[in-house]
């Protein structure tokens, strides 16, 4: 489904990711692991198009997306979540589902003014999908309530759902369980997999190793930049080069 090869960015002198390569296939957990400042954000950022490689490519579904930009990226089914989103503050959580639906609607802009029949069953199908997203969720009960008032793991869930409801074949998540206390990491776990289960590939840069060796099915390591090991949980954890990368690094939480 994804295909990284020979992905490289370098920022002024700075090699940020280097010669980085791996696939996925559809169905499949992936988790991209690595101290801080190893490289996994602007990892995301070059596959979701946020950035530009200085050299390699990213196909999609056997098609070159490489730097073609967010927009059209998102177009071929990949979604990108951010650690932190305040962009619906005011709107009502159901509202903000509803505008990541709204770019797949099918009624043209006076179809939706004049109320045609196009329109209404988009309207229609938006307000299902938009419920059964929330849902999924565990968010029913909060469809009604204005975003910025959601507590910390709730605003996380929000950023997904909306990812979600613009129906994407490929999510990538960027911390989904950073600031989490044990118990909604557990339902984070469960959330990934049910993602999966619909249908939605996804990929995940996360610190919590716990939920890492839980979730993933493979695991992919940078340090540095570079691809330093890949493999199944059991096998990172065993992985010499991995123990010595999160040894010499700061951040020491591998969960050994
Ligand atoms: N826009 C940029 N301009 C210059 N340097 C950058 C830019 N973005 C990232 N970097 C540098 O590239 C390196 C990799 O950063 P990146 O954010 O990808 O790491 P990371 O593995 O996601 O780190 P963390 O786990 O701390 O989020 C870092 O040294 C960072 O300072």
């Amino acid at each position: 489904m994804l295909e990284v090869r020979g992905l490289t960015k370098i920022f002024g002198g700075l090699t940020a990711v280097k010669d980085l390569n791996f696939t996925l296939d559809a169905g499949e957990i992936l988790s991209i692991i690595g101290p801080n400042g190893a490289g996994k954000s602007t990892c995301f950022k070059l596959i979701a198009s946020f950035l530009t490689p200085t050299t390699g490519t990213v196909r999609f579904n056997g098609k070159d997306i490489t730097g073609i930009g967010p927009h059209a990226v998102a177009r071929h089914g990949i979604v990108r979540t951010f650690q932190e989103n305040t962009s619906f503050q005011d709107m009502t959580v159901r509202e903000a589902v509803l505008l990541g639906y709204q770019k797949d609607c099918k009624a043209s802009l006076a179809g939706m003014i004049f109320r045609s029949p196009r329109a209404r069953r988009d309207e229609r199908e938006a307000g299902d999908y938009a419920d059964h997203v929330l849902d999924m969720l565990g968010m029913t009960g909060l469809a009604n309530t204005v975003s910025a008032a959601l507590p910390h793991g709730m605003l996380r869930n929000l950023g997904i759902a909306v990812a979600l409801a613009a129906r994407p074949k490929l999510i990538l998540l960027d911390e989904p369980f950073a600031g989490l206390n044990s118990d909604e990491t557990k339902r984070g776990v469960e959330l990934i997999r049910k993602i999966r289960d619909e249908g939605v590939t996804p990929i995940l840069v996360e610190h919590d190793m716990t939920a890492v060796m839980s979730v993933s099915e493979r695991i992919v390591v940078v340090s540095f930049g570079s691809k330093i090991a890949e493999g199944t949980p059991a096998e990172i954890q065993q992985n010499e080069k991995v123990i010595e990368a999160y040894l010499g690094a700061e951040d020491t939480e591998i969960g050994l």
